[in-house]
Order: C-alpha cells, then structure tokens, then sequence
C-alpha cells in the first residue's frame, strides 16, 4: 500500500500506575489508505475511542506512533495538533455535539470562522454542505428544532467543512434508531466514495459493518 493517510505502529494507551493500569490498547498496528471507509468494531471498553482518540490527536499513546497525512501525531506539539484538527481530520461523535443556541448553518460555519475563511465562501460552502447531507431546506433551525437524525447529518456537514481527508467518527449512530442510524451509515459510505476521503468508524452495531470496505476487530485493546 502506496502513501497511506493513517499509519498506526505498535500503538499502546495504559491508564492508572501499578496494579490498577487499564491496556486500554495494547500493541495496535494498522494502516489505512485514502478513500477507504474502515469500521473498528468491539464490545464496550474495548478500546475504540480510545484508539480512534489517539489517531485524532484528542489523547496520546503510551507506546507507540500514529501517523497521519505523513505527520507524526505522537510527537506534534499542542499547536501542530490543533492545526491538524482543523485542516486533516473531522470528527462525529455519538452525542452529535452541536451547539444548542446555534441554527444547523451557524454550526456547520463554525470550523470555517475558526480557519478564517471570509463571509461569502462561508454562506456559500454552509449550504452546499447542508444540501450534501440533505438538509438544505433545515439551514434556520436549532438542533431542537432536528430530529436525532438530523443533528447526526449537521455534525457530519460540520465535520466536512474544511474538506478533511480524514474522517473519525465514534458510534455515530449510537443514539439513533437502526433505521436512521443505517441511513447515516450510507451517507458517510456515499461521501468516501464521492470525496475519495478516508473514514474511521467506531461501531458495536453489526448491521453496519457491512459498508465498510475493512473492518477491525478490538478485543480487550489488541487487533483481533
Ligand atoms: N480516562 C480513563 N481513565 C481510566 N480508564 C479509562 C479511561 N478511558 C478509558 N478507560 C478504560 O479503557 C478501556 C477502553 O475504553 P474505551 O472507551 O476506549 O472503550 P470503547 O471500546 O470505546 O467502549 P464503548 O463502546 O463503551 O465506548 C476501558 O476498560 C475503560 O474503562
């Protein structure tokens, strides 16, 4: 495999000293090229956001090195970390994570402030997302306002803004019923094969397996 975007090397995460340390990951390796759409799969506690967390620079291994987009995740300083946040990897959550007194528009606008990008790109870049994630005519609303489904489908808009080549999302259809929860599964399945973007997805749900061209198994922190 040519230039892989996620290169993940004898990665390990212990919690606690002594005879309380957690494996939560104990001695991962994988790789993951671009446009491939790979599902982490495992009970709870496993270790899947804890794996996907240290891929996202959210935490650091204990052992080990990540690599993304070629850059060194493991030794990145606070700085570098957060500019690799903000331009290589979007990230959904279980939660959605939206901000309540924000509508759907101004949510997904908010990676795009953050990167500086001038009022008109922002209007015009917000509502092709929303319209991506088949929510153009919901761009007022507050995420009250959306069902569950469609808080999940602002999250993924707002994950894209910066155009990421890396996707990570943990559970995203943790909180959502199996029907919506498989339509937001292919969304994200459509948006890698659209986008040729690379996504992480951690999921206990088996039907969702299926989309994925890849799946890891964790089993108490190791690749099964
Ligand atoms: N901050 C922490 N301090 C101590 N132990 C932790 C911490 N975070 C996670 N762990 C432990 O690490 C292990 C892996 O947790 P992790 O959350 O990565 O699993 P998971 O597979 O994502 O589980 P779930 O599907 O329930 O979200 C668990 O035993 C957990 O209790």
């Amino acid at each position: 495999m040519s230039d892989p975007l996620i290169e993940v090397d004898g990665v390990g995460r212990d919690y606690g000293t002594g005879d309380r340390t957690v494996h939560a990951v104990r001695e991962v390796s994988f790789e993951a090229a671009r446009g491939e759409l790979v599902a982490v799969r495992g009970r709870s506690g496993a270790g899947k956001t804890t794996l996907l967390n240290m891929i996202g620079g959210l935490d650091r291994p204990t052992r080990g090195v990540v690599r993304v987009a070629g850059v060194d995740v493991t030794s990145a300083n606070e700085a570098q970390l957060l500019d690799l946040r903000r331009s290589t990897i979007g990230f959904v959550f279980q939660s959605f994570g939206l901000i309540p007194i924000l509508s759907a528009a101004e949510n997904v606008s908010v990676p795009l402030r953050l990167n500086r990008r001038p009022a008109a790109e922002r209007e015009e870049r917000v509502q092709l997302l929303l319209e991506l994630v088949g929510l153009g005519g919901q761009a007022a609303q507050r995420p009250g306002e959306l069902s569950g489904g469609q808080q999940q489908r602002v999250a993924v808009a707002r994950a894209l803004a910066n155009d990421p080549p890396l996707l990570i999302a943990d559970e995203p259809t943790g909180q959502l019923d199996s029907e919506t929860g498989r339509s937001i599964m292919d969304l994200l399945r459509a948006l890698v094969d659209a986008r040729g973007m690379t996504a992480l997805v951690a999921t206990h749900d088996p039907s969702l397996i299926d989309r994925a061209d890849r799946v890891l198994t964790l089993r108490d922190g190791r690749l099964a």
